[in-house]
């Protein structure tokens, strides 16, 4: 096995095995090779040394160069990466219990801290290696992937993905409108598909509630549902009506005029709501699923990290549990199903996404492009609020 046969200490941290790092050396275009006898490689990174503002993004020339610890892992070398509100509230400090706890212990430093961190999750680049398990991608393939949290992510020049969560990325885009699709797309594939059980045959007249239809996951969503025949609504700010309307949404509700319920209400019922924005939304818009139908709510927005955090895993998992349950029998009895969605790494559903894109039912949203040297204007970007589709990351490596 990979893992433990070829790997070995070396001062401070585990080293791939020698004989490996020749064979990356000679794919790869042009590294740096550190002087000390381990021969260590490094990379430029943004990184995090710990939780807080946007102050405490470091631009790291040298970072450890990211090793494969599995044979079924691949090295991804980044041409373009994205943010998601998933960045900021890491940068904050969010989910470091949990993901701490479903960090590979390799991947954590030997002094047992996830420090020093690189965010991002999204990624379209170019496969540099693969484990020795890996058949399906070889060196030069270009790929997309949706890197989860729990690994270090995608805002240097290299990232480690396991060959499942990768896919050949759409032939038609380019890497900068690649990586704007990835961990939003994934999400609401893993939402509408694998929580709310849709899929292109039976989604068709479907009346479906996108709450928040301008952002990343929203933007996705609506092109998604579009493309397997269901009717869209969606809310969102008045200005973003004519963007919702392009991505193909029927009919568009501005969320700040009062009464919104009853507005949407007069549209009909729908079969399924995907609320992407929390808050009280939960109060009122379960009153807009036709009951006794196996009309579905999926909420993105859940407790489930912020009570692991608070409370520690077991007991932030129990308090999760008896929540969601709670809430799962209390709108049955009014005839309707209501579940939290997450967001879940699959090549295979990529794959999946790669078709609509080819087809052209799906097209990536780039609301502005930033280069590597600006992740945190792009983090100030993002944080601002207002987004319509993805801010993405260019020149990854260069520097620039
Ligand atoms: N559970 C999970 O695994 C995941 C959860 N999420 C969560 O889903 C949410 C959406 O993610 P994403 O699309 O990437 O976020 P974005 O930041 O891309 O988009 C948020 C959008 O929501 C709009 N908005 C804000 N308030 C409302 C409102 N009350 N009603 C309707 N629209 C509103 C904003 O526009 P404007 O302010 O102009 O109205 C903006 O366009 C985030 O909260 C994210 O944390 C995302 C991925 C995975």
């Amino acid at each position: 096995m990979l893992q433990s046969a070829s790997r070995r200490v070396c001062s401070k941290v585990f080293f791939a095995d020698i004989s490996l790092r020749e064979n990356i050396f000679q794919n790869d275009i042009c590294r740096k090779i550190c002087t000390s006898p381990c021969r260590q490689t490094l990379m430029p990174a943004w990184v995090l040394d710990k939780y807080g503002n946007n102050n405490v993004l470091r631009f790291a020339k040298s970072t450890l160069f990211p090793i494969v610890h599995y044979p079924n892992e691949v090295i991804i070398k980044v041409h373009a990466s994205s943010l998601n509100p998933i960045d900021i509230s890491m940068r904050n400090g969010y989910g470091a219990a949990t993901l701490n706890m479903r960090r590979d212990p390799l991947s954590i430093n030997p002094a047992g801290s996830e420090f020093p961190l690189i965010l991002g999750r999204d990624v379209s680049g170019v496969i540099m290696e693969s484990g020795l398990d890996v058949s399906f991608f070889k060196p030069g393939d270009k790929v997309w992937a949706a890197i989860p949290p729990w690994k270090q992510g995608t805002l240097g020049e290299f990232v480690v993905a396991s060959a499942n969560e990768v896919s050949h990325k759409p032939k038609g885009l380019s890497h900068i409108q690649a990586a704007a699709l990835p961990y939003v797309a994934l999400t609401a594939w893993s939402a509408l598909v694998n929580t709310a059980g849709l899929k292109k045959d039976n989604c068709k007249g479907k009346r479906i509630l996108i709450l928040g239809g301008s952002g990343g996951v929203g933007t996705f969503t609506i092109q998604l549902t579009k493309a397997w025949g269901a009717h869209v609504t969606t809310t969102c700010s008045q200005d973003a009506f004519s963007f919702v309307k392009d991505l193909g949404a029927d009919h568009a509700v501005d969320y700040k005029t009062p009464h919104v319920e009853q507005q949407l209400k007069t549209l009909d019922l729908f079969d399924l709501i995907l609320d992407n924005v929390g808050g009280d939304t939960e109060k009122w818009a379960l009153s807009l699923l036709r009951p006794w139908s196996g009309a579905t709510y999926v909420t993105l927005i859940t407790p489930l990290m912020l009570n692991m955090d608070r409370l520690g895993v077991p007991d932030g998992m129990l308090r999760s549990g008896v929540t969601v349950g709670t809430k799962v029998l209390k709108h049955l009895r009014n005839g309707v199903h209501y579940r939290w969605g997450f967001f879940a790494p699959s090549g295979p559903s990529l794959d999946e996404i790669v078709a609509l894109v080819d087809e052209g039912k799906i097209r990536p949203v780039v609301e502005q492009v930033f280069s590597f040297s600006e992740v945190p204007e792009a983090f100030q970007k993002l944080e601002g609020g207002h987004a319509r589709g993805k801010i993405v990351i260019d020149g990854i490596g260069s520097g620039k």
